[in-house]
């Protein structure tokens, strides 16, 4: 305890399958999720996401054998906690860490259970992805909100919202630091292309939801080249697409294939949404698009690890729980308006249930879209295809 009183940290993060197993249930919950797959009919959402989490394990469990049989975010999601918690005690801060996840354990739910029987003067949350995104933070600060307003013990807590760091000092020079230390294993390190690679989101988040997600990406991709202060050539593009609807642009596969065929040899890719790695970085980056890239004649693929538990980074988490703790507090409902207004889901126009024909056409819909599914499930066509799900 300090002059702050009892002080925790909640470590926000997406959780990924311990084990094979674990893959199913875990693709379940994370289709379940209305920020993740944007449905007008709520009631479509968990048949939906039984399907295509059905449809996807076998190969995403394919992919996870290739890491080992399992995703490592947990583990070193926790060693970045204790990291955390070291630098804020050397700093003359303690304070407890939770780390909630959201879609695998230790699960969300778990983490507030745990710090409401903890007596917390107060509370900073502190999501791990340095840019917002209305599928990431968005999801967890919106399930955060409805355990607020369900708990009174919650609301006695007095609590600030970090919603994104990006901009963060020590954040960016780790960065810089851990890409300087990679373009100079090479012969010429002025010659090396810079390849920033972000997690993709649908083009409809930015364009018609006002997820700010995209700027944030490409405001922190000017910053840590800021930073680095080198020649070196660069660019941006975005991975991980799933379905055939239109995500951010230019495509990783596509700007690897482009850079290969203007007769780039050396390359080093950043991810830059993520600070542990897991199966994008290990598995989609490291196997996936490094075959990608020999093919395109990039001789010289290499990747810039994810910060994980780099000291330069724990001190921007530790400089960010501080500097939180200063500052007037931020609100869970404010996050979206400062966010420029996102559109979190489902958009306000579609609360039904409020009038009697309202009910009426539900039912309708309802029925219809119950005799779409299974043409789907028989056929493996339609509906899911039109929603640009498979
Ligand atoms: C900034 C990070 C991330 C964004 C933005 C994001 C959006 C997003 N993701 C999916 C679908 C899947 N994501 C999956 C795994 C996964 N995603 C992130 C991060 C972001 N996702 C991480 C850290 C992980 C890995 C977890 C781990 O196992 O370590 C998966 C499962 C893996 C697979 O089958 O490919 C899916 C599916 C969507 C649809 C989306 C935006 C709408
Ligand atoms: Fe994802
Ligand atoms: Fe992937």
């Amino acid at each position: 305890m300090t002059a702050m009183g009892r002080v925790g940290v909640l470590l926000l993060n997406l959780g990924g399958p311990d084990k094979l197993e674990d893959v199913g249930p875990f693709l379940y919950n994370l289709f379940s999720d209305p920020e993740i797959i944007r449905l007008p009919f709520r009631w479509l959402q968990k048949p939906l996401a039984w399907f295509i989490a059905v449809r996807r394990t076998g190969k995403s469990q394919e992919n996870y054998k290739q890491i080992g049989g399992g995703s490592p975010l947990r583990r070193i999601t926790e060693a970045q906690g204790k990291a955390l918690q070291e630098q804020l005690t050397a700093l003359g801060q303690e304070a407890n860490i939770y780390v909630g996840m959201r879609y695998w354990h230790p699960y969300t739910e778990e983490a507030i259970a745990q710090l409401t029987t903890d007596t917390l003067d107060k509370l900073v949350i502190l999501p791990l992805y340095p840019q917002f995104s209305i599928s990431t933070s968005g999801s967890s600060f919106r399930l955060l909100e409805k355990l607020w307003q369900e708990d009174p013990k919650l609301q006695r807590i007095d609590y600030t919202v970090i919603p994104s760091w990006y901009k963060q000092p020590n954040y960016l020079r780790a960065m810089a630091e851990l890409i300087a230390q990679e373009i100079d294993q090479f012969p010429n390190p002025d010659q090396v292309h810079i390849f920033f690679s972000a997690h993709g989101v649908p083009k409809s988040y930015v364009e018609e939801a006002g997820d700010p997600y995209q700027q944030e990406i490409e405001e922190c991709t000017y910053l840590i080249m800021q930073t680095l202060k080198r020649p070196n050539d660069h660019t941006l593009a975005y991975q991980s697409r799933v379905g055939p609807v239109e995500w951010l642009q230019p495509y990783t596969e596509d700007a690897l294939q482009e850079l290969g065929a203007k007769g780039v040899k050396d390359l080093v890719v950043v991810p830059i949404s993520f600070v542990s790695e897991h199966i994008e970085t290990l598995q989609e980056i490291d196997i996936e698009y490094r075959e990608i890239a020999e093919e395109a004649g990039i001789h010289n693929f290499k990747r810039v690890p994810a910060p994980n538990t780099h000291p330069l980074f724990i001190q921007a988490l530790a400089d960010l729980v501080i500097d939180a703790l200063e500052e007037p507090n931020l609100k869970l409902s404010q996050v979206t308006q400062m966010k420029k207004k996102v559109k979190m889901y489902p958009p306000e126009a579609w609360e039904w249930g409020m009038t009697t024909s309202a009910e009426v056409w539900n039912g309708r819909i309802a029925m219809l879209g119950f005799i779409a599914l299974i043409i789907e499930l028989i056929t493996g066509q339609g509906l899911l295809h039109l929603v640009g799900l498979l």
